[in-house]
């Protein structure tokens, strides 16, 4: 073996519950798990850290961020602290639409610098996998330059990064009159165009976003293309989004305030997962809850994530996500650990991959200076991080 942890208390996230080994030990070879049990079974390694009685738990997985923009809505956020909703300003051309007109302004460097603060402090709190979505080009090139940007974020930095086109986030102006012909430009031009950008693709199915219809031509352009899908569905209004989304057989469907049964049934069926962003769900000020024992009862996975997004979640922290997802949607704390690993690497289709402590998965850790995973939930605005191995290291 080339390391390993031992005197550790882990938490595998394979089930049942926490996975817990207590003292236990964790090997990597090749930047792969090659063993994990009792310490007292581990075998030898080249190079061997004494956890201390430290936890260990899989590398964290952000799987719905907007990371890669240009500029910041700090102006909207005051006019929103004044009365005016979200979707008033989207609909009065803000919104989406002014976070557009700074990234189709910053040079693809640009976007790389200014996303790397907030990458920094989600690995500075255990993240190993992120993943990144455009939406915010709207136009060939600007989607291309976006994505370029979220691919390189892989190259500055150790971490994992996924990367999802989210061509109809918003319609740009220059389309205002023409809907038919920026689904017909996403369907036709940029889809075809991604090549290996892109390993997923999203929408915004909802009134200030794309209609259902409109939504089912790019999820066919998107399978057509060897694509899996996602959506961003329900989260301000019902527009059935989810069950439209899980008949594609998307990885996910995010956001889910106001999912009905029928999409809740639809998405146990095809095995997507729920997506739940509580930092949007509090930033807007929502007040309908997503529907968590019905997603429960079903049987439906749930992910957690930051929705990182200037708009409406300038949120970098998966420690605050998962406070909020028991705080704000009584989570329990196994519920909020699943859900920004094992569940958020079932998001990313990457659940063979990571997500877990088991043999054959990428090495990717963290190590917490902690007494009980109950911490990871309870505490606010303190970062108990004592390491993170990415790829065993
Ligand atoms: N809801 C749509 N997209 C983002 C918000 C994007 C924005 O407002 O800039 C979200 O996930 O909440
Ligand atoms: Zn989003």
């Amino acid at each position: 073996m080339d390391r390993l942890w031992t005197n550790a208390r882990i938490a595998t996230m394979a089930g049942p519950g926490l996975g817990m080994i207590e003292r236990g030990a964790v090997a990597a070879r090749d930047g792969r798990i090659a063993w994990v049990g009792p310490a007292s079974e581990a075998p030898t390694a080249a190079e061997t850290i004494d956890c201390e009685g430290r936890w260990i738990t899989p590398g964290l997985v952000d799987c719905h961020t907007h990371l890669v923009h240009g500029g910041d809505r700090a102006q909207e956020f005051e006019l929103r602290l004044q009365g005016a909703s979200y979707e008033a300003i989207a609909r009065a051309g803000g919104g989406i639409v002014s976070t557009m007109r700074a990234t189709r302004e910053a040079g693809e460097a640009d976007l790389v610098a200014s996303a790397l603060p907030r990458l920094d402090a989600l690995i500075a709190e255990g993240a190993t996998t992120v993943e990144v979505k455009s939406g915010y080009g709207l136009s060939l090139d600007g989607e291309l330059k976006m994505l370029r940007a979220a691919r390189a974020l892989g190259d500055e930095r150790p971490v994992r990064i996924a990367t999802t086109f989210l061509g109809t986030h918003a319609l740009p102006p220059e389309y205002a009159d023409d809907r038919t012909g920026y689904v017909d430009l996403v369907c036709d031009e940029m889809i075809p165009a991604l090549g290996g950008l892109a390993d997923a693709v999203d929408a915004f199915c909802e009134g200030i976003g794309f209609t259902p219809d409109e939504t089912r031509r790019v999820f066919e352009a998107a399978r057509a293309h060897g694509l899996r899908v996602k959506l961003h569905a329900e989260q301000l209004s019902n527009q059935h989004g989810a069950a439209l989304a899980a008949s594609y057989d998307a990885l996910s469907a995010d956001h889910l305030e106001y999912l009905d049964d029928a999409g809740i049934a639809a998405m146990a069926k095809a095995g997507t997962v729920a997506t739940l962003l509580p930092g949007a769900y509090y930033f807007v000020r929502e007040t309908k809850l997503p529907p968590i024992q019905a997603l429960r009862d079903a049987g439906v996975p749930i992910a957690l994530a930051t929705d990182c997004n200037p708009g409406t979640s300038p949120l970098t922290s998966l420690l605050l996500v998962m406070n909020m997802g028991a705080t704000l949607f009584r989570l329990t704390v196994e519920e909020c650990l699943a859900g920004v690993t094992r569940e958020a690497a079932r998001a990313l289709g990457l659940q063979t991959e990571i997500g877990t402590i088991e043999p054959g998965k990428s090495c990717d850790l963290a190590i917490w200076d902690i007494e009980r995973p109950a911490e990871l939930v309870y505490r606010m605005g303190l970062n108990p991080l004592h390491a993170r191995i990415w790829k065993g290291v």
